[in-house]
Formats: structure tokens, C-alpha cells, sequence
């Protein structure tokens, strides 16, 4: 019988090779329960994208298994969201429609036009966009691109979400705002989430837990707890000794292991 220990996501002996027959992603074991954020760094082709690929079922294969609930996390009534690296706007749609049809394909949407509306309108405003909603995702500026992935991410209201660093690409001030926004949003609707940064700050602000990825594939990640500083005050998080700490804690291990 299913208890909450089992509850969440759980990947089991998870292994990819793509076609080159080059191991992509080593053993990664993992188990994040239900409405918790972990956060994943790694040096670059330690295989993050893979690991989102994988769970998001884009990969063709792979060994071991990933469950959510204890059933295959491609079962239809798992809904995935993934913000990937390109943010995977459609270009010929609007920002209005790029969401609403993402809500059509996955029957989020309400059956009343108006009561979709509104959802719509919430979620453009809850990500600072409303004024975009008429514009083309080409139109964009990069980081207004990543807020119209987010919120059409969050509109789907996904069994788990995935973020391939959603905030790159920004500059210091506007990734700050953004991370404050998205936390609001995810308190919100704290779906499980799995959120890629190369940016060991951004992992320890948003994170629960922290898993490092090796640069060897034969090296299990390593999976950092970080409820002290998850739980402060978004605004004392910066300035506070633990999160001095931590930065310490990971930079020590990202040494060791990268
Ligand atoms: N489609 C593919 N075919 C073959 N090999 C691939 C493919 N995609 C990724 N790889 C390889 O798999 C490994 C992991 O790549 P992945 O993109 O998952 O790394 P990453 O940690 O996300 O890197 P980055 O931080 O640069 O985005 C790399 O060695 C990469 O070259």
C-alpha cells in the first residue's frame, strides 16, 4: 500500500546513453517528495538536460525507472512542464495563445471562455507580463521570453515542473526579480519541481535540497539539504550565515566533485 514516504517523484538507477553509445547521465537515484523544489547544478554536459529530458519522456530510452506516486511518471495522468533551455514558445502564436493552447492541449483550461480568460490574465500578471500578451515570443527580449515559459508552465498546473536554467541569460537585477516572482508563484501552487542553474546562488535561494552532479558519470550526485535557508525570509536569505555557509558547503563539494 502507498504511504507519503512513497509519495513524489523517485527515480531509480537512472542511466542514459544517447545513440554514441557514451554513457549521458551516470547513476542518479533520487527521490523528491511531493510539493518540494530541488535545485541541480553541474559543469557543463554532466547531463541536467538529460535528466529533465528523461523525466519529461523526450528520450526514446533509458535504464531504470521513474516513478511519481509509485507509477511510471509517463502515465497520462502525470502532467509534466518543462521550461526548456530555448523556452519552446510557439513563434507564430501569440503570448496570449502560446499559454492558452498549452492549457487546450492539456485540458487545463476551463470550459467557460471567460473563466479561461481570467486564468489567463492571472498568470501573465502574476509573472509581470500583461502588457506583452498581444505581442509575438520573437518580439521578445530574452528575459521576457523566460517569463512567458514560466507562467505558461505554472498554467498548466503540472503534476511536476522542470526548469533548464530558466533564468540564464539575464542580468543580475531582472534574475533576482525573477526569482522572487517565481518563488511567489510556486508557494502558491508548490508543485514538484526540479530547476537547473548554473548559478550557485540561485541554487541555494530556491532549492530545498541541492543535488551536485559530478563531472565523472561512475559518481553518484551528491544531494545537499538546505532547509534552513529555504525556510528564511526570501529578503535575509543573501545576508544571513547560513546561506554564507552553504555557499561554502557546495563550493567545497563542487571542488571534490567537478
Ligand atoms: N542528442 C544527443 N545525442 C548525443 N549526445 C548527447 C545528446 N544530448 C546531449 N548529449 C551528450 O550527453 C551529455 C550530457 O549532456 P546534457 O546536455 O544533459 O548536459 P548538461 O549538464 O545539461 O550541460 P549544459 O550545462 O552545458 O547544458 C554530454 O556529453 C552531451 O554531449
Amino acid at each position: 500500500m502507498s504511504n507519503s514516504r512513497n509519495k513524489g517523484l523517485a527515480i531509480k538507477d537512472l542511466k542514459v546513453e544517447y545513440k554514441s553509445g557514451q554513457l549521458a547521465l551516470g547513476q542518479v537515484d533520487l527521490s523528491l517528495p511531493e510539493h518540494g523544489i530541488y535545485t541541480i547544478i553541474g559543469p557543463s554536459g554532466s547531463g541536467k538536460s538529460t535528466l529533465l529530458r528523461a523525466i519529461a519522456g523526450l528520450l526514446p530510452s533509458y535504464q531504470g525507472q521513474i516513478l511519481f506516486n509509485e507509477k511510471s511518471v509517463h502515465e497520462k495522468e502525470t502532467l509534466i512542464g518543462l521550461v526548456p533551455q530555448n523556452y519552446g514558445l510557439l513563434p507564430w502564436k501569440t503570448v496570449h495563445d502560446n499559454i492558452q493552447i498549452a492549457m487546450k492541449i492539456t485540458h487545463t483550461a476551463s470550459s467557460s471562455k471567460q473563466e479561461r480568460e481570467t486564468q489567463i490574465k492571472q498568470w501573465l500578471s502574476s509573472m509581470g507580463i500583461s502588457d506583452l500578451a498581444e505581442r509575438y515570443p520573437l518580439s521578445l527580449s530574452g528575459g521576457q521570453q523566460q517569463r512567458v515559459a514560466i507562467a505558461r508552465a505554472f498554467a498548466i498546473l503540472p503534476t511536476i515542473l522542470l526548469l533548464d536554467e530558466p533564468f540564464s541569460a539575464l542580468d543580475a537585477i531582472t534574475r533576482e526579480t525573477l526569482q522572487v516572482l517565481f518563488l511567489e508563484n510556486w508557494m502558491a501552487n508548490p508543485t514538484t519541481t526540479l530547476f537547473v542553474t548554473h548559478d550557485v546562488e540561485e541554487a541555494i535561494l530556491l532549492g530545498q535540497k541541492i543535488i551536485v552532479m559530478p563531472s565523472n558519470k561512475e559518481t553518484t550526485p551528491e544531494i545537499i539539504d538546505n532547509h534552513l535557508v529555504f525556510h528564511m525570509k526570501h529578503e535575509d536569505k543573501r545576508d544571513s550565515v547560513d546561506f554564507f555557509e552553504q555557499t561554502k558547503r557546495i563550493r567545497k563539494v563542487m571542488q571534490e566533485i567537478w
